[in-house]
C-alpha cells in the first residue's frame, strides 16, 4: 500500500529558530513559512535530496501540536507521512483491519494541496502516521 516517505514532521516551540538551524547550521534548502489554520499549524518545509522535513508549530486554539508541545516542551518527532496512490482504498483496508483513521475518517487537503489522513499513534507502535495521496503520474522520476 505505502509508497515513498513524503516527510518527517518535527514539532518545534520556535519555528524561526528551528528553520534558521536547518538553513544556517545544516545548509539545507528551507522554504518560507505557511499557515494552515484548518490544521492548526504553521509549517516550514526543509527540502532534502530524498525527502522533506516538516517543521510544525501551533496555530490558533486547539491545535494538536500545542497539546503535543505541552507534553514535549522541547519539541520532537510528531509524525511520519507516507505516500499512497489511492487514499480511499487505503482507508477502507485500514478501517476493515480495525485501525483508527483520525478526524471524521475522511481525507482533508494537506500542505501540498493533496488529500491526507492521519492514523492513531496507538495503532502504529506509538507513531502518528499521515497518508498523502500522490498519483503515480505526479511523482518525480
Ligand atoms: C499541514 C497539514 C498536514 C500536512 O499536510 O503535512 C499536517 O501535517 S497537520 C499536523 C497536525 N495534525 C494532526 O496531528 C492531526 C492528527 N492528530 C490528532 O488527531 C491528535 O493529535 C491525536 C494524535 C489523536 C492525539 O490527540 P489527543 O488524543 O487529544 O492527545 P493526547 O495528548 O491525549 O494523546 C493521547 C495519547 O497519544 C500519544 N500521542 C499524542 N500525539 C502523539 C504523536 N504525535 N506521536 C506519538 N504519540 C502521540 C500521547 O502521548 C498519549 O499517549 P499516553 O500518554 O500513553 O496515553
Ligand atoms: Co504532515
Amino acid at each position: 500500500m505505502i509508497g515513498r516517505l513524503n516527510h518527517v514532521a518535527i514539532a518545534v516551540p520556535d519555528l524561526a529558530a528551528a528553520a534558521a538551524k536547518y538553513r544556517d547550521l545544516l545548509g539545507a534548502d528551507v522554504h518560507h513559512p505557511h499557515d494552515h489554520p484548518e490544521h492548526g499549524v504553521t509549517v516550514v518545509f526543509v527540502q532534502l535530496e530524498n525527502t522533506k522535513i516538516e517543521l510544525l508549530t501551533p496555530l490558533g486554539e486547539n491545535s494538536p501540536v500545542a497539546k503535543f508541545l505541552e507534553n514535549n516542551p522541547s519539541g520532537g518527532i510528531h509524525h511520519i507521512c507516507y505516500e499512497v496512490s489511492d487514499i480511499a482504498s487505503s482507508i477502507r483496508t485500514l478501517v476493515d483491519a480495525g485501525a483508527r483513521v483520525l478526524g471524521d475518517g475522511k481525507p482533508r487537503i494537506g500542505a501540498h494541496g493533496l488529500p491526507v489522513v492521519f492514523l492513531h499513534p496507538k495503532d502504529f507502535d506509538g507513531t502518528l502516521i499521515e497518508l498523502e495521496e500522490v498519483k503515480p503520474e505526479l511523482q518525480p522520476a
